[in-house]
C-alpha cells in the first residue's frame, strides 16, 4: 500500500490522453514499488463532455472546465495533452504558478515558448519534463540530458518525423509518385487531411530544435533551423539514389564544429550502410554522436497511444520521485553555452545532384570545371539518354563542399545554355 498518492490533473484525453489513463492504472503495481508513491489520474479536462470515450467509469472525474483542475490544491501535476500553442500555454504557465509541476508532450509549445516555460518553472521551483515531445516513445531526451551528461555531443541525426518517413519509405520501395503514397498515408490515419506541418518539415524542425537545445545546451530559436520538406521529392530521385547506392529520407541534422553549430532538416541522400538508412515506415530515430562515447543510435515508435503514453508516465514518475526526495525544480540544466551559427562556409557535406543538359561534346566537362573552380570535385557520375536521346541526364555525387560553393555552383549552372534543368541537389550523408 502506497504511503500517499499523487495527484493528477490529465489536460486532454485523446490519443495520448487516453493511453497516459491505461498505463497509470495498469502499471500502479509497479508504480508503486518504484516510486513509493501511489499515482492516480485525479480529474480530466476535455473539450466535449458528450463524447464518449474509450475508457469507462470516468464520467465523474471529467470537466470541460481547465480551473477546476488547474485550481485544484489537491491537483500535484499537470499532464498536457491537448495539444497546440494556445490555450496550452496559458493553462500551463497558469498551472506553475500555482506550484504545479508539468509532464508535457507538446513539441510545437516547447519548441517555440519552452525558455519561458522552463523559465517559469524554475521561479516556482517546479519540474517540466517533455520527453513524448520528441521521437514518442523513444527515451532520447532523458539519453541527452542523463546519459550523456559526462560527454560532449557533437552531432546529432534524427529521422523524428513518421509521416514522413512512411511516405519515403513507400515512394521507396514500390517506385511509387508522392502523390499517391501521400493520399496513402492519409487513408491509412498516418497524415493528416492537412499535411504542411509534416511533409514541409515544420514537425521536425520543432523536434530538431528541441533535441539541439538539450544536446548542445545552446538556446536555439525554432526560426534558426533551415528547413525543407518531402513534397519535392520524385520517384527518379528515388530511383537514382538507389543506384548510386543511397535512400532519401527527410532528415534533420544537428552539428557542433569548435563551438559552431548548425541545425537543418532536409531530405538526404543516406548511404544504403548507414544505420539511419534502415529506419524505415512510422518509425523513428535518432543518431547521437559523441566527443567520448563515439557513434550511438536509438530507434522506435515516435507516435501511438501507449508508446508515446509511456514518456508521459515515466516523466510523471521522475516527478513523483523527485517529490519523495524533495527536489523538485533542480533537475533541469537550462541551456549554458553561448550559441554561435555557422555561416555556410562552414557547412560541409557531400551532394547528389541531378541535371538535365543539352547532349553535347565538351558539357560534362565544363561541368566538372565549373565544380573544380570552387573546390568540388566528383566521388560518382552517372549518365543517361533523356528525352530520347535530345538530351542527357547527369546524376553525380560529390566530395565533400562548404554549402556556400555548392550554391555558388547552382547559380552557374542556371546561367549556362546546355542546362536544360537542375532537377534535384540534396545533401549526402554516409558513404565515407
Ligand atoms: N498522437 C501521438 O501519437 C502523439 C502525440 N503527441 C502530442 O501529444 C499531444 C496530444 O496529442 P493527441 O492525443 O494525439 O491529440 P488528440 O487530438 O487525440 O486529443 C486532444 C485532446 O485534447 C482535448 N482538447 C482539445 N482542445 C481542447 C481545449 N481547447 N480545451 C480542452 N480540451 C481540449 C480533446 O478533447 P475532446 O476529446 O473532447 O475532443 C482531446 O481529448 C499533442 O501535443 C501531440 O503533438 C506527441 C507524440 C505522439
Ligand atoms: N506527426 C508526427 C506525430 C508525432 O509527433 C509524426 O508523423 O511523426
Ligand atoms: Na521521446
Amino acid at each position: 500500500m502506497a504511503e500517499k498518492v499523487v495527484k493528477v490533473g490529465l489536460l486532454g484525453f485523446g490519443t495520448v490522453g487516453t493511453g497516459v489513463v491505461r498505463i497509470v492504472q495498469g502499471h500502479q503495481d509497479d508504480l508503486v514499488k518504484q516510486t513509493g508513491l501511489g499515482i492516480e489520474v485525479h480529474k480530466i479536462l476535455v473539450k466535449d463532455k458528450e463524447k464518449s470515450r474509450s475508457i469507462n467509469g470516468l464520467d465523474n472525474k471529467i470537466t470541460s472546465d481547465p480551473y477546476d483542475i488547474i485550481n485544484d490544491p489537491d491537483v500535484d501535476v499537470i499532464v498536457e495533452v491537448i495539444g497546440g500553442i494556445h490555450p496550452t500555454k496559458e493553462y500551463i504557465l497558469d498551472a506553475l504558478e500555482q506550484g504545479k509541476h508539468i509532464v508535457t508532450a507538446n513539441k510545437d509549445l516547447m519548441a517555440l515558448h519552452g525558455a519561458e516555460i522552463l523559465a517559469k518553472a524554475e521561479e516556482k521551483g517546479c519540474d517540466v519534463f517533455y520527453e513524448a515531445s520528441v521521437a514518442g516513445g523513444i527515451p532520447i531526451l532523458r539519453a541527452l540530458v542523463e546519459g550523456f551528461s559526462s560527454d560532449r555531443i557533437t552531432k546529432m541525426m534524427g529521422i523524428v518525423n513518421g509521416t514522413t518517413n512512411y511516405i519515403m519509405t513507400k515512394m521507396s520501395q514500390e517506385g511509387a509518385d508522392y502523390a499517391d503514397v501521400l493520399k496513402e498515408a492519409q487513408a491509412l490515419g498516418y497524415a493528416e487531411a492537412d499535411p504542411t506541418s509534416d511533409v514541409e518539415g515544420f514537425d521536425a524542425a520543432r523536434k530538431m530544435a528541441i533535441l539541439t537545445t538539450l544536446g548542445f545546451r545552446v538556446p536555439l530559436k525554432l526560426d534558426e533551423v533551415d528547413v525543407k520538406g518531402i513534397s519535392s521529392v520524385s520517384k527518379e530521385d528515388i530511383a537514382y539514389g538507389k543506384k548510386l547506392g543511397y535512400v532519401i529520407k527527410l532528415l534533420g541534422l544537428a552539428r557542433r564544429d569548435e563551438d559552431e553549430v548548425e541545425v537543418s532538416v532536409q531530405p538526404t541522400m543516406v548511404h544504403k550502410d548507414h544505420p539511419l538508412a534502415s529506419v524505415n515506415g512510422v518509425f523513428n530515430a535518432v543518431y547521437v554522436h559523441g566527443e567520448a562515447v563515439g557513434e550511438t543510435m536509438f530507434y522506435g515508435p515516435g507516435a501511438g497511444e501507449l508508446p508515446t503514453a509511456t514518456a508521459v508516465v515515466s516523466d510523471l514518475v521522475t516527478i513523483v520521485k523527485n517529490m519523495k526526495l524533495g527536489v523538485n525544480g533542480r533537475g533541469m540544466v537550462a541551456p549554458y553555452k553561448e550559441k554561435k551559427l555557422k555561416d555556410d562556409s562552414k557547412k560541409l557535406s557531400k551532394y547528389f545532384l541531378r541535371l538535365i543538359v543539352a547532349d553535347k561534346r565538351g558539357v560534362l566537362a565544363q561541368i566538372t570545371q565549373l565544380l573544380a573552380n570552387k573546390n568540388i570535385s566528383l566521388d560518382q557520375v552517372l549518365q543517361q539518354p533523356y528525352n530520347g536521346g535530345q538530351q542527357a541526364e547527369i546524376i553525380m555525387v560529390t566530395h565533400v563542399a562548404a554549402k556556400s560553393d555548392m550554391n555558388d555552383v547552382l547559380l552557374f549552372l542556371k546561367d549556362m545554355d546546355f542546362i536544360t534543368e537542375i532537377k534535384s541537389c540534396y545533401r549526402v550523408e554516409g558513404g565515407e
